[in-house]
């Protein structure tokens, strides 16, 4: 975590290393780091996500890249994954039972809509994620996709807090 202003006076490098693990989209961090500085970190968070709000189907399927599935806690050291770790621990590996469901669901998911299913998986449980991702499998094309879009804004807008502090 780094304050507000530190960031503000990092070179361009150095800001978009800091950004690359919220979401692997290289565009939205460009443009985030190239419209420092920032007064507040409301601003900032008002620029990620209407920076954000312009992703579509390619963002989502590029975004995807770095996001294992719920359930399945990536290997790896990269922040990105130790962020997925974090997000996904309210997921009790232990329990075998949840954890198949979870694996039939994501294969019913990508079955149904050819990728991999995303939700913003810090503060759930595994039984609420479970839930969610059953009654997101009855979404026509169009819905899911708008609800994975925003399920992704979430995850990078968390990520974004919780590497830039006041
Ligand atoms: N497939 C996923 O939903 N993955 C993830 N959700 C999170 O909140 N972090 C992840 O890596």
């Amino acid at each position: 975590m780094i304050a507000l202003n530190h960031f503000n006076q990092l070179d361009a490098d150095a800001a978009m290393a800091l950004l690359a693990p919220c979401v692997a989209l290289p565009g939205w961090t460009a443009a985030l780091v190239a419209a420092r500085p920032f007064a507040t970190l409301a601003a900032l968070h008002h620029t990620a996500q209407t920076l954000a709000e312009s992703w579509g189907s390619a963002e989502l399927e590029q975004a995807l890249s770095a996001h294992p599935r719920i359930g399945e806690k990536p290997a790896g050291q990269q922040t990105h994954a130790a962020l997925s770790r974090q997000e996904q621990s309210a997921v009790n590996a232990d329990d075998t039972q949840l954890a198949g469901a979870l694996r039939t669901g994501n294969a019913r998911y990508e079955a149904r809509f050819g990728r991999v299913f995303l939700i913003r998986a810090k503060g759930r449980s595994g039984e609420e994620i479970l839930h969610a991702l059953e009654q997101r499998l009855a979404n026509s094309d169009a819905e899911e996709m708008a609800v994975a879009l925003e399920q992704l804004r979430e995850i990078t807008l968390l990520r974004l807090a919780g590497a830039i502090g006041e």
